[in-house]
């Protein structure tokens, strides 16, 4: 059966991280925690340091107990969406890079295509002009 989950790249979960919006990322699970931050025994600020990264360690290292857990999952809006680079600024720079290679290629196929145009030219002239001479 189809998951109904909503899926969200690490780009878009980075992007709540305030104390007015606040989403963390345990297990490649996404959880909206902004309503429980005043109450968090740890304090807010612990919970908003967690925020924009994988905090399954974080989470983990705390010591938290099974209700701690289970009260975790009442937050839970979906999941990591695992098809998106880890690192968005990697996948621009390699598109860049291998636009830049095309356009280098493209560049000098053109520059190859120039020499022999070139020297037919300079061939036809010089027989035109060595025709005439005769
Ligand atoms: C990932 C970031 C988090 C960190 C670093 C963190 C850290 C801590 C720490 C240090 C404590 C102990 C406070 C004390 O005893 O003085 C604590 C307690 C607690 N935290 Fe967190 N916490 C985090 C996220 C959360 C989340 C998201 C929830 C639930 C939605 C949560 C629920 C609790 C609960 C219920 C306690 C009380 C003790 C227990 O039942 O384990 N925490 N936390």
């Amino acid at each position: 059966m189809p998951t109904l989950t909503k899926l969200y790249t690490i780009q878009e979960i980075s992007h709540h991280n305030t104390q007015e919006d606040c989403w963390i990322l345990i297990d490649n699970k996404v959880y909206d925690v902004t309503k429980y931050l005043d109450e968090h025994p740890g304090g807010d600020d612990v919970v908003l340091a967690a925020t924009a990264k994988d905090a399954t360690d974080e989470f983990e290292d705390a010591g938290h107990s099974e209700s701690a857990m289970e009260l975790l999952e009442s937050f839970c809006i979906g999941e990591l969406d695992t098809s998106s680079p880890a690192i968005p600024e990697l996948e621009i720079s390699s598109k860049k890079q291998s636009s830049d290679y095309a356009w280098k290629l493209t560049d000098l196929t053109k520059h190859y295509w120039a020499v022999p145009v070139v020297a037919v030219g300079i061939s036809v002239v010089l027989g035109f002009l060595y025709m005439r001479k005769k």
